[in-house]
């Protein structure tokens, strides 16, 4: 099968011919691809310019591609979403007469499944973890039946966007990424804030931070440089809990910002650190690219999964979950279950299980910047044993803390609980837990990373454990964000996770502040990619 594929989400008018007749294993290698940049004359992308160039730069791409096709085009895939509305509606339109006139069926491909998709096809991996650091866009995911689930993502900008904010503060021209990439060479670190909640993450305060920096005199290059280890570091963190949570250890990068060495050097040394595979495409299935739509294309093809034209309008926000992944079977997982061990590698930490103790420890990690690395470990540190105690002292069940020793990283706790809540996922267990939250934000502060590998449970009691991302706070946004990640955390691990969570939803509801709720719906609804 012979497909063609469009790409004109924002910035890349692109087309290419995927030939899936070729040999599996450089089937995406021969692929071809033309693409034509839209570059601003001044600062980020104009939506109205970039549909401009759409308009003149897709037919010449498409007729490239096509004559590089050595025989006829059996479908036409296009990026159906998310990306900007006028650029989206004129590719749409392209790819709709494009079909028309071929009289072959018509694919509409979401452009963030598309750019996890290449690298797991070309990986070989079965049902990996899926970094997606783009433009637009940053999250987490994994499928999980029937469809990508994000397990975690920014709470504010896409990764690329807030360097691009960040370099337009500079003066500097569109896109800033390789410019921030290659000032950071010559840099040296400076302390910048580094936000990760659960499995979910902002950029806003560190880029603010990043411009007050440079406007007080700093220089470009150690910010630069700053940016790019706190920035990289949360990406590669939140991937790496992803692993934890799941147990999975195949993990595959996609998007624009993959392109960044350091990007990778980080993940790739962290899946080393924990025993897991790592896969990055080449750049040009990185960056935008209309290789990917026309793989992703072919694979849907072969699931019939095609669009009649009156019902292929474009969806600007169209969100990678709300995909309904036809070429994959139900039974394939992000989640892999393994037995306990006495040795437990979490995504922070190498937890010794004794039979009364358990000793934890927060070894360097060796893909972070030194000095981050050691603040990171010492600020949590103390804030876990800290929270764990005060939990307590709120009436959740917590191990009680033995000892601590916030520089090397050291926590002894008694071992409560007999399996994580992943294992043991009952809907009397996901009440507590709900219980137990209301009540520590009713003690005014957050856990910070309530997954279902963060409760233990035991026959009559459900402990929460790991407070090291937790702090005091009195906001309900905080709050909400806790119940989020738990919510994720179930959308990642339980077949029911939508009755789980209104399960605890409503539990919460009858113990906690009804302001949690209306603010859960709120960051559940924001619009995230700007
Ligand atoms: C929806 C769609 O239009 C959007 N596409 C997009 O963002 O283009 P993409 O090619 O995936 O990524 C572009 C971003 O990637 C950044 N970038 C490119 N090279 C980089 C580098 N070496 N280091 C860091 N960032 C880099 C650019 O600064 C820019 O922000 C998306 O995927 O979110
Ligand atoms: N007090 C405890 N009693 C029993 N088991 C424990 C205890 N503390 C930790 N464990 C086990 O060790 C695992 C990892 O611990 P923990 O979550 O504290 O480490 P981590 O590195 O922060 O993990 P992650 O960041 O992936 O959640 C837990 O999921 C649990 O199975
Ligand atoms: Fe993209």
């Amino acid at each position: 099968m012979r497909v063609l594929g469009i790409e004109g989400t924002a910035w890349a008018a692109s087309a290419a011919v995927y030939d899936d007749a070729a040999d599996a294993a450089d089937a995406t290698d021969s692929i071809f691809i033309e693409t034509d940049a839209y570059q601003p004359d001044s600062g980020g992308i104009h939506p109205r310019e970039a549909a401009e160039h759409m308009s003149d730069a897709i037919p010449k791409v498409v007729e490239t591609a096509l004559d590089a096709a050595d025989g006829p085009i059996d479908a036409v895939a296009f990026s159906r979403g998310p990306g900007l509305g006028p650029c989206l509606r004129t590719v749409g339109t392209a790819a709709r007469a494009l079909a028309q006139t071929l009289d072959v069926p018509l694919v509409g491909v979401n452009h963030m499944v598309a750019h996890l998709e290449i690298g797991r096809q070309q990986s070989g991996f079965d049902s990996p973890v899926c970094l997606n650091a783009s433009g637009a866009n940053a999250h987490v995911l994994g499928y999980r039946n029937g469809r990508y689930r994000v397990l975690g993502e920014t709470m504010d900008t896409g990764v690329g966007n807030a360097i691009d904010k960040f370099t337009r503060h500079l003066g500097w021209s569109h896109p800033g990424g390789p410019k921030v990439e290659a000032a950071a060479e010559d840099g040296e670190y400076t302390e910048l804030p580094y936000v990760v909640k659960g499995m979910d993450f902002s950029f806003s305060g560190i880029m603010s931070a990043a411009k007050d920096a440079y406007d007080d005199g700093a220089a470009v290059e150690d910010v630069c440089y700053a940016l790019q280890e706190n920035v990289f570091a949360m990406l590669t963190e939140v991937a790496e809990r992803a692993l934890s949570l799941t147990g999975n250890d195949e993990l595959v990068l996609g998007g624009g910002v993959g392109q960044n060495d350091r990007l990778r050097e980080m993940l790739r040394e962290m899946c080393d650190q924990r025993g897991a595979d790592f896969y990055a495409p080449d750049p040009r299935f990185l960056r935008d690219n209309a290789g990917m739509i026309a793989v992703l294309g072919a694979e849907m093809v072969r699931a019939s999964d095609t669009l009649a034209v009156e019902e292929s309008a474009v969806n600007p926000n169209f969100r990678p979950d709300e995909v309904p992944v036809s070429w994959r079977s139900d039974s394939e997982s992000v989640a892999v279950w393994r037995d306990e061990e006495n040795e437990v590698k979490g995504a922070e930490a190498t937890v010794e299980i004794g039979d009364e103790r358990v000793t934890k420890r927060r070894l360097p990690k060796s893909y972070r910047h030194p000095e981050l690395d050691a603040r990171l470990r010492r600020d949590r540190t103390v804030l876990e044993a800290r929270l764990t105690s005060e939990a307590r002292r709120a009436g959740v069940p917590t191990p009680v803390v033995y000892d601590v020793d916030p520089e090397s990283g050291l926590l002894v706790f008694e071992r409560v609980g007999e399996a994580d809540l992943r294992e043991g996922l009952t809907a009397e267990r996901v009440r507590e837990v709900a219980r137990h939250l209301a009540a520590i934000h009713g003690a005014g502060f957050v856990h910070g990373d309530p997954t279902t590998r963060n409760v233990r449970v035991g026959p009559d009691r459900t402990y929460l454990i790991d407070f090291g991302l937790g702090y005091n706070t009195d906001d309900a946004e905080d709050y909400a964000m806790d119940c989020h990640v738990f919510g994720q955390s179930l959308a990642g691990t339980a077949d029911d996770a939508d009755a789980l969570r209104e399960t605890f939803e409503e539990t919460y509801a009858g113990v906690g502040d009804g302001a949690v709720l209306d603010r859960l719906r709120e960051v559940e609804g924001r619009g995230r990619y700007q």
